[in-house]
């Protein structure tokens, strides 16, 4: 499939017949699904590979953080469902993202994209001081993604905000996975480090995650094409 898109569609609904009414408006050429801790606790791989025979990639977002040998099973589970993008949270360290990434090499190219999170999109720099950490979220971003990328991952979840010097940083083959993203006709909700999609996509973010913008939207599918035109503008 050819899907050069930056989008990844947020499936956070409560009843799969919801999810997959969107679904079946969606063009697997135009953009990718994120399966997060919600659906897939109700709905389990069953639900991914539904997708999947839709012919959509699924990122696949558990965020696994736990000790070494679990997180490399679960990472290797997902592998073994065939999802585009797995990921976990860099705060479980250098040993467990390792273990992660080698868990993957049997998988030679049909492995997924590793990435990591690191600081959460609805996070600010009180949330911070509240854990004891004295770094800006900027600051915070920037260490573990340093972590990361010495762990050997494809690359990290951040703000779009945190994103040109992130690419300064690592590099353009460093991967930026960006949620918080809000167009301007949306709302904040719990999202505190947010940017717009043609913003994002400026500071060269190479995946935005979108969920509420459009799936909470009156119409959903004229949601997503407005953020394409916001892009796009020449489409
Ligand atoms: O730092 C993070 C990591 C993951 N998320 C997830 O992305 C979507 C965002 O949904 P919106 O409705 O567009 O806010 C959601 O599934 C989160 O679990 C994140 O927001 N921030």
């Amino acid at each position: 499939m050819n899907n050069t898109s930056p989008i990844v569609v947020a499936l956070d609904f409560e009843q799969k017949s919801a999810a997959l009414n969107l679904v079946s408006q969606l063009d697997p050429a135009l953009c990718r699904l994120k399966v997060g801790k919600e659906m897939f606790t109700h709905f389990g791989p069953d639900f991914v590979k539904e997708l999947q025979q839709r012919k959509f990639d699924v990122f696949l977002d558990l965020k696994f953080h736990d000790i070494p040998n679990t997180v490399a099973k679960a990472v290797k589970a997902s592998a073994d469902l065939g999802v585009w993008m797995v990921n976990v949270h860099a705060c479980g360290g250098s040993r467990m993202m390792i273990a992660a990434r080698e868990a993957l090499e049997s998988f030679g190219k049909e492995k997924p994209l590793l990435i990591a999170v690191t600081v959460l999109t609805s996070m600010e720099q009180s949330d911070l001081v509240e854990l004891g950490i004295n770094l800006t979220p900027q600051q915070q971003v920037l260490r573990l993604a340093g972590l990361v990328d010495q762990s050997g991952l494809d690359g990290v979840v951040c703000s779009a905000q945190e994103a040109v010097e992130l690419k300064q940083q690592f590099g353009k083959e460093f991967c930026l996975v960006t949620p918080g993203i809000r167009p301007a006709f949306a709302t904040a909700d719990d999202q505190k480090r947010v940017m717009t999609p043609a913003d994002a996509l400026q500071a060269g973010v190479d995946y935005m995650v979108i969920g509420r913008p459009i799936t909470k939207a009156a119409d959903p599918l004229s949601a997503l094409q407005q953020i394409y035109r916001e892009i796009y503008p020449a489409h």
